[in-house]
């Protein structure tokens, strides 16, 4: 099955037509205010106005407020919401929109149960674990801590990139997976060489036998 790949962090409409022209399936708009990556509305629907059609656009909040929600979507036409932080099961199935749900990788994570718990989410993103860092840390978890019965609806993230992702396919062999520090050249600007050798990896390992 072909390995779906979202860039997050889009920052700039660009960066947005590159990922989209290179192969990308879906790009990520970080609506979380201490994130190096944070855009405004006006600048998210700038990046997406620029897009080619069926390229997903997913919205990125951390335990947002309801209003913060809605205001976003009011403006930005986003196909997808990704909750990054505590977000309860009822809160992320308010907004009328589908939604992934991150699970950062602590030690004391039970997957099963979150996937339980979570059951209405369209997959789970599963992102490594830093004490007061919601996401986007250029960190790796232990991949072998993904259940293969689990990887058809898992997005697969935290510190990847062209070097890595080859490996962590064929360790989880995810659904999808989910890049941003790795294909940048500076915090929210992406770097077009580096998101083509990253999918490039993808597309490679994917075609190799298992
Ligand atoms: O990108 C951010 O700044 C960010 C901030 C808060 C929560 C999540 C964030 N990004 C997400 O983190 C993962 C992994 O990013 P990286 O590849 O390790 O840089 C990814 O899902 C981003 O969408």
């Amino acid at each position: 099955m072909r390995t779906r790949i979202k860039i997050c962090g889009i920052t700039r409409p660009e960066d947005g037509r590159a990922a989209a022209r290179l192969g990308a399936d879906a790009i990520g708009l970080v609506f979380y205010a201490n994130s190096p990556r944070a855009l405004t509305p006006a600048q998210a629907e700038a990046v997406t106005a620029a897009l080619p059609p069926f390229v997903t656009t997913v919205g990125l909040f951390v335990d947002p407020s309801p209003d913060e929600v809605e205001t976003v979507l009011a403006r930005v036409p986003l196909d997808m919401i990704q909750f990054h932080g505590d977000e309860t099961p009822e809160f992320c199935a308010r907004f009328d929109r589908p939604w992934l749900k991150a699970v950062r990788m602590r030690e004391t994570v039970d997957l099963q149960a979150e996937m339980e718990r979570y059951r209405r989410a369209r997959g789970l993103l599963l992102d490594a674990y830093q004490p007061d860092v919601p996401g986007g840390t250029g960190e790796c978890f232990d991949w072998r801590r993904v259940p293969p019965q689990l990887a058809h609806s898992i997005v697969l993230a935290g510190g990847l990139n062209a070097t890595n992702v080859a490996a962590a396919i064929q360790q989880v062999r995810p659904y999808a997976v989910d890049v941003s520090g790795g294909v940048e050249s500076a915090k929210g600007i992406k770097d077009a060489a580096k998101m083509a050798a990253f999918i490039g990896e993808v597309r490679r390992v994917e075609s190799e036998p298992t």
